[in-house]
């Protein structure tokens, strides 16, 4: 069964200012990358005001999903954050991309004023539904449609012929159950969640709050999660998930696999000030997990990943330092 859970934050249901949905039917490939790495500007900016909302009022479990709901009590949100959405519904277009700066110089009225225009901003650009309709139409076609085509090319091999009976997948941040990964017939159930379900045979749900399993049976002989990390806002929040998606994987067998398709934006690994494929590498082996196949495509690089069963101690290990000087970078990160 499908759970529709109440939206919040880019889950809020996309209208435009007179109230109809401004989810356009397609995106042209360059309107597709350039709306993707806008969502990904204003969830990263929408993390760090939270982040410092949290501090400023000592609320520990304030998150970009309950904020509205806790902050909407006090006088002093309800008279920045409100008046400054309305503005900015009014206000801003499609074609605004204003450059947004948080320091610590912003007073705790600015920041829930910031906020709003985010909020102003995702709601005017169609939501996450928008983004999701990006990401299909865009990037898929760019890199040759389907992530998961490459997983099963691959999940074919000798090597793991031998290993995939009864084999259960999870594909984490699936926009159809149409993909390779669920057509092929590798596997005997697979399991699709998304933070914005499209379709009811895709569980709305987030994976950082699915329920631990509690027993093997509620675990996976393969996790995919394609090019969703980037989409998380915050590098300690990444590790969390790496580490978060070894508590779903089986304890792998002479027969059975247990393993991670794993895929990112290749600037992440390429161009990053903090971060490279070295880097990658190195916490996936901290986590127990060891590099099969590695291809990189024009803008996308995929990874297949054998778990050993076992995870090292972590304590604080992966740090964010600069590794990679120079201009032009981005600040990609995945701390642990
Ligand atoms: C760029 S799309 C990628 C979709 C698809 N996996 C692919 O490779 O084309 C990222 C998807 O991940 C989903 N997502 C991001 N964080 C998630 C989370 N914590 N739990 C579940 N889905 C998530 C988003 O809703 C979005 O649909």
């Amino acid at each position: 069964m499908v759970g529709k859970k109440k939206r919040s934050g880019l889950l809020r249901r996309p209208k435009s200012i007179t109230g109809n949905h401004t989810v356009p039917k397609s995106i042209k490939p360059q309107n597709a990358r350039q709306l993707i790495r806008r969502f990904h500007v204003l969830e990263k900016n929408k993390f760090s005001i939270i982040d410092k909302i949290k501090r400023i009022n000592n609320i520990p479990n304030l998150t970009t999903e309950n904020y509205r709901e806790i902050l909407s009590k006090t006088k002093l949100f309800k008279d920045s954050y409100d008046k400054s959405f309305e503005e900015h519904k009014n206000t801003l277009t499609k074609k605004s991309f204003e450059l947004i700066t948080i320091d610590d110089s912003l007073t705790e009225s600015e920041l829930y004023q910031k906020l709003a225009s985010i909020d102003a901003e995702v709601e005017i650009r169609g939501g996450l539904k928008a983004y999701q309709l990006a990401s299909t139409q865009g990037q898929n076609g760019k890199r040759g449609g389907d992530s998961s085509k490459r997983l099963v090319e691959w999940l074919k091999e000798s090597l793991y012929s031998h290993k995939l009976e009864n084999a259960t997948a999870l594909e984490i941040g699936c926009l159809s159950p149409d993909n390779a990964i669920s057509t092929s017939g590798l596997f005997t159930e697979v399991s699709r969640i998304d933070l914005n379900s499209q379709h009811h045979l895709i569980l709305q749900q987030d994976f950082m709050e699915r329920p631990l399993p509690t027993d093997s049976s509620e675990k996976f002989n393969l996790i995919s999660c394609s090019l969703v990390v980037n989409f998380v806002p915050d590098s300690r929040l990444r590790g969390e998930m790496l580490l978060r998606i070894t508590k779903f994987l089986k304890k792998p067998t002479n027969s059975s696999i247990s393993s991670l398709f794993f895929v990112l934006p290749l600037p992440c690994v390429t161009s990053s000030r903090y971060f490279d494929k070295d880097s990658l590498n190195k916490i996936m082996k901290h986590l127990g997990f060891t590099e099969v196949h590695y291809y990189e495509a024009k803008k996308v690089a995929y990874w297949l990943y054998d778990w050993s069963g076992e995870v090292s101690n972590l304590n604080n290990h992966f740090k964010k330092q600069e590794i990679h000087a120079g201009p032009n970078k981005n600040n990609f990160c995945i701390t642990l």
